[in-house]
């Protein structure tokens, strides 16, 4: 909590300006007990009309002072939460942008999401209320006890014994309600987690008919984050009427007390009235001040969530001094290097050496989960290598400053991601000052301009969010023009090939050749006959090196690489060549 507290340091003179309003209108509503009291004794009892009239328009003065500055206060208090709110979104987002994937993996895309959402709009609404509540609470009921132990200090007796009261309640409550906040804000990451899923899983979900099933898992979450949502509020309705038995059986005592008083002529009518004024408003300043103890250990879950993200060290860190850019382009080499997950049993890869020049393609094959993805995404940063050393231009990536080094990599990914925007938008991304005919060329290059062609406005058509207004292999073929804007060093192709027929990849190949000649190229395929011209195939098996060299060599010396060609071409195919 106390960082963020510390987000209120911008606001230091709307907070002065909430003490000042907050005392204003404290002062003039603890005056409204007491005029009122001096209507009773001198006025009604002593027939004062004008009196009564005078006394009249000074109580409304003061109420309306007191809207007035209240007011003002709600408008400051809200201009503050709102700002803080503002401000941790912004610094949320900022930080999880720097996060590799590690730090995804370690939080989830699900529970990032209601950390910046509900979790910041938490601690926003808790800080309106502490705003409001927090400083005219205490001194409205510090100044009533002054006002009603000044009236009579007998009666006030009652006061204190029924807060007491209501205090050990406030305490028991909060008590209870501390842990129920915590778990309600998991839950929640929880329903959001199953809804993303479902989402996201929206095409596999009806191909599937698994409407069903997703149904009860949503429902399972949703019901038990129900259940907690509704202990929380149980012991929440506990608090209201407690609040007002206190309050009632402490009206009752001062009556009870000051009527025997008055008929004893030691304690004055008006006086008993004014009393238990300031019973009601010492109660309801309790009860509101009892609503930021259950509010605030909601607040504090949020602010532990957000001060989490906040405070993740970032396990890919920027070097104190960044090497320069030299002279090389594109080198990349791996040292013996070896990488394993977090809490995974086995390395994903275990000692791997090779290296990629600029002017050649190296081709990266091997089964599913080999480790191919992984090794790729050790190149820009995505993740830094456990053991040994990846450099690019002979420095370790480590060295560079990751703006520098990513600049360098043109990166397609497995899964096409396109964003929504327009398809202009969408490959300018590799390069912002690229103009129409540069992305066109782009667009030419990674064989999409075709369909773009074909679209009404084309390359100002609209792109849904995700991309899923156009075809899987025309995703990937704008994912692979974005690169190409960027014009890199290196250039990554993880699996993009593979939504691509045979012909617009043989085409795509053939394209990128005079393209890419300067640049060093990596290739990660499952299809043999889109690496086999490559200069150098690298061969995983299980996150290790089973064999390197030119597609006749492998063939020639390794037997993961001769069972992978096997299984994709005919006896016919293979003797011819291995053509497809
Ligand atoms: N985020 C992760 N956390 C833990 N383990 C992971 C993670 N990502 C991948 N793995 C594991 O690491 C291994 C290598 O995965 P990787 O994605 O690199 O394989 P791949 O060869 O690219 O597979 P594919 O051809 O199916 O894309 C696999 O065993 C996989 O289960």
């Amino acid at each position: 909590m106390r960082t963020i507290l510390k987000e209120m340091k911008p606001f230091g003179w709307t907070v002065l300006g909430i003490v000042i309003f907050t005392f204003c209108s404290v002062l003039a509503d603890l005056q409204l007990p007491n005029l009122l009291s001096n209507i009773i004794n001198k006025g009604i009892v002593e027939e004062n009309t004008a009196y009564i009239v005078e006394i009249g328009l000074l109580m409304i003065a003061f109420a309306l002072f007191s809207a007035i500055c209240n007011m003002f206060n709600g408008f400051l208090s809200s201009r503050m939460s709102t700002g803080i709110g503002r401000n941790l979104r912004r610094k949320v987002f900022i930080k999880v942008e720097s996060f590799s994937l590690h730090e995804f993996d370690q939080f989830g895309t699900a529970s990032l999401i209601t950390r910046t959402t509900n979790d910041i709009n938490q601690v926003q609404q808790f800080m309106m209320m502490f705003m409001r509540v927090v400083l005219q609470a205490p001194i409205m009921a510090v100044g009533g006890i002054i006002m009603a132990v000044s009236k009579n200090a007998g009666l006030s007796a009652i006061i204190f014994a029924s807060m007491a009261v209501l205090i050990t309640v406030v305490f028991l409550i909060a008590r209870k309600a501390m842990p129920l906040s915590q778990t309600m804000q998991k839950k929640l990451d929880n329903v959001n987690r199953v809804m993303r899923e479902k989402l996201t899983g929206i095409r596999v979900i009806r191909a599937f008919n698994t409407d069903e099933h997703e149904k009860k898992r949503f429902d399972a979450a949703n019901i038990d984050l129900t259940k907690t949502t509704l202990k929380m509020q149980r012991m929440m309705t506990l608090l209201m009427p407690t609040v007002m038995l206190v309050m009632n059986a402490t009206t009752i005592a001062i009556v009870a007390v000051g009527s025997r008083w008055v008929a004893a002529g030691s304690l004055l009518d008006g006086d008993v009235v004014a009393v238990i004024q300031y019973v009601m408003q010492i109660m309801m300043s309790l009860t509101m001040l009892s609503m930021i103890f259950v509010m605030m250990p909601r607040a504090t879950a949020s602010a532990e969530r957000i001060n989490e993200v906040l405070s993740t060290e970032l396990s890919i860190t920027e070097p104190e001094t960044p090497v320069e850019i030299g002279q090389s382009r594109g080198y990349v080499e791996f040292r013996d290097v070896s990488f394993s997950f977090d809490n995974a049993e086995e390395a994903a890869l275990s000692h791997i050496s090779f290296s990629a020049k600029p002017g050649e393609t190296t081709a990266i094959i091997g089964s599913t989960g080999s480790g191919k993805t992984t090794l790729v995404n050790l190149i820009p940063r995505l993740y830094d290598a456990t053991e040994g050393q990846v450099l690019v231009d002979r420095v370790d990536v480590r060295e560079y400053d990751t703006k520098t080094l990513r600049d360098k990599i043109g990166y397609v990914p497995q899964k096409a991601v396109l964003f929504s925007g327009t398809i202009a938008d969408n490959i300018r991304y590799g390069d912002e000052t690229a103009g129409d005919e540069d992305l066109k060329r782009a667009a030419q290059l990674a064989q999409a301009w075709d369909f773009i062609e074909e679209k009404p406005k084309q390359l100002g058509e609209h792109i849904a969010q995700g991309g899923t207004n156009v075809s899987g292999g025309q995703k990937q073929r704008l994912s692979i023009a974005r690169a190409l804007a960027k014009r890199p060093e290196i250039y990554i192709f993880d699996d993009s090939f593979s939504a691509l027929d045979f012909k617009t990849d043989a085409q795509l190949r053939k394209a990128l050749k005079p393209v890419t000649k300067d640049a060093t190229v990596i290739i990660v395929a499952q299809r043999v006959s889109t690496i086999m011209d490559s200069d150098r195939i690298l061969v995983l098996d299980e996150g290790r090196v089973a064999g390197e060299g030119t597609h006749q060599q492998l063939l020639e010396n390794c037997e993961v690489y001769q069972e992978i060609v096997s299984s994709q071409f005919s006896e016919e195919e293979l003797t011819k060549g291995g053509k497809a």
